[in-house]
């Protein structure tokens, strides 16, 4: 069985007398330390895949298998947990607290785990160590984006999930901020998943999903991802 694994997901949202479906049937599975893109344009129900498999949302019916357990089962304490211990979220529009310093904000996470790294060398890792006392303001889009990526592997989360991560950058920032997300997986090991519209990424991943009208269209395994710096789009 893979680390990560959707089974037979449904989502329907109930509205007055209509029924959306979000989610139809949708499995995938995706092996531990990989990059993996969920590919699709808008309303594809790409971000429901990943509220669900971030524990922020619950399906409707269906398997959600995380390194072993179905969290589809899980207590809403269980869920908190899980969110708490075992995920890391990066979302299009970084979320930092306005009124904290790139440090505190890194901190806020890593202070909630037993075995966070330290919040100071995670954002040298990401390059920013000249940015470590700022305010989000006084930072790029780019570097909000990395001290966002900071803060979810801070917590040295089982998976990092990433909701169009370079939806709001630009070309060059874009391309730097997925070389760290690329650099998660394949120099510390971490599963990463990353949901985006823009099909030019999809070559640096080891596994894309393609989602259409709520179901997985296609699922294609690149033997041999691209690198970064070779990207165009
Ligand atoms: N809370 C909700 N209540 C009702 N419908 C919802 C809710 N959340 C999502 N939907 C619907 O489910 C469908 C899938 O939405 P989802 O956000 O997963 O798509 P997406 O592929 O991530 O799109 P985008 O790229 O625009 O974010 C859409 O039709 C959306 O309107």
């Amino acid at each position: 069985m893979a680390y990560i694994e959707m089974a037979h997901s449904f989502k329907r949202y109930h509205m007055g007398d209509t029924t959306i479906t979000a989610n139809n049937d949708v499995s995938f599975g995706i092996e531990k330390g990989e990059l993996a893109i969920i590919l699709g344009s808008s309303g594809a129900g790409k971000s429901t895949v990943l509220n669900i498999l971030g524990g922020m949302d619950t399906n409707s019916e269906g398997q959600v298998i995380i390194d072993g357990k179905d969290i589809s089962n899980y207590t809403a304490h269980q869920l908190t947990d899980y969110r708490r211990y075992d995920i890391g979220f990066v979302f299009q529009f970084y979320n930092l607290v306005a009124n904290l310093t790139a440090k505190e904000n890194v901190e806020l996470a890593s202070e909630i785990v037993k075995d966070a790294q330290d919040p100071v060398q995670t954002l040298i890792d990401v390059g920013l160590k000249d940015r470590i006392n700022n305010f989000p303001a006084q930072l790029s889009g780019g570097e909000q984006q990395r001290v966002a990526i900071a803060r979810a592997v801070a917590k040295n989360p089982k998976i990092l999930l990433c909701d169009e991560p370079t939806g709001a950058l630009d070309y060059n920032t874009g391309k730097q901020v997925l070389q760290i997300l690329q650099d998660q997986s394949r120099k510390k090991g971490a599963t990463v998943v990353i949901v985006t519209h823009n099909s030019a990424i999809a070559p640096i991943a080891d596994r894309v999903i393609h989602m259409h009208d709520a179901r997985v269209k296609s699922i294609d395994i690149n033997e041999h991802p691209m690198d970064i710096k070779d990207l165009e789009w």
